[in-house]
C-alpha cells in the first residue's frame, strides 16, 4: 500500500514536471488569460464547463474569478455550467444529456465571450456540442483536455493539452493550470501593481 502512494505520487509529479518543461503549452495559457481578460474588460465572461472532477474543476475556477485568488480586487465575471440542477435535470431529462451545456451556452453566452471546456479524453460530447454551439455564437473556445485533445481539439481555438492518458494525472495538471489561468487574468486586468499601497515618502 506504502508502494502505491509512493508510484501514485510519482507518477503525477512526472506528469506536472513534463506541463512545467513545455514552453509553447504555457503560451497558450498565457493567450487564453489574454483573451480571456480583453473579454471581460469589453463586458463579455468565461462560462466553463466539464464532467465529473471537471465539473468540480468548473465551480472552483469560477469561484476564484467571482470570489478572489491572489489579490483583492472587483469580482471578475464568470459563470460554471455544471451547479444548476434544476437546468441540468431539465435538459438532460427532455433533451438528452448531451446537451446539457450546449444549451446553457446557447441560452448564456455571448459573442466576444470566452467558453473553458474541460475533458481529460476530449472527447466528452456534451463538451463536444458546448464548443460547436460556442462557435456558431462568435464565442471564443478554450479546451483543457488530455491524451490527444481528442474530438475537442479540432473545435477549440486554444487547446491545452496534457501529455498523459491517466485521466486523474490530467486532472491534477489540469487544477494547476486553472489556478495559472485565473493569477494570469488577475494581472491581465488589473496589471501587476494594483491593491499595491504606494510607498510613504517617509520610508
Ligand atoms: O474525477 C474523475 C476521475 O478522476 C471522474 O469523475 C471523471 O471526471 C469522470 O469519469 C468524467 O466523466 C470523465 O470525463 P472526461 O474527462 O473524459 O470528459
Ligand atoms: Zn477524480
Amino acid at each position: 500500500m506504502i508502494e502505491i502512494v509512493k508510484k501514485q505520487l510519482l507518477q503525477s509529479v512526472e506528469t506536472m514536471t513534463k506541463v512545467a518543461a513545455d514552453e509553447s503549452l504555457h503560451a497558450i495559457v498565457v493567450e487564453a488569460a489574454r483573451l480571456t481578460a480583453e473579454s471581460m474588460k469589453n463586458g463579455g465572461k468565461l462560462l466553463v464547463c466539464g464532467n465529473g472532477g471537471s465539473a468540480a474543476d468548473a465551480q472552483h475556477l469560477v469561484a476564484e474569478f467571482v470570489a478572489r485568488l491572489t489579490i483583492d480586487r472587483p469580482a471578475l465575471r464568470a459563470i460554471a455550467l455544471t451547479t444548476d440542477s434544476s437546468i441540468l435535470t431539465a435538459i438532460g431529462n427532455d433533451h438528452s444529456f448531451e446537451h446539457i451545456f450546449e444549451r446553457q451556452v446557447e441560452a448564456l453566452g455571448r459573442e466576444g465571450d470566452v467558453l473553458l471546456a474541460i475533458s481529460t479524453s476530449g472527447n466528452s460530447k456534451n463538451c463536444v456540442l458546448a464548443l460547436e454551439q460556442a462557435k456558431k455564437m462568435g464565442i471564443h473556445t478554450v479546451a483543457y483536455t488530455g491524451n490527444d485533445g481528442g474530438k475537442m481539439k479540432s473545435l477549440a481555438d486554444l487547446n491545452v493539452i496534457i501529455p498523459s492518458n491517466v485521466t486523474m494525472n490530467i486532472q491534477e495538471s489540469h487544477l494547476a493550470l486553472e489556478h495559472i489561468l485565473c493569477m494570469l487574468v488577475e494581472l491581465f486586468y488589473f496589471g501587476p501593481d494594483f491593491g499595491k499601497q504606494p510607498k510613504k515618502l517617509s520610508e
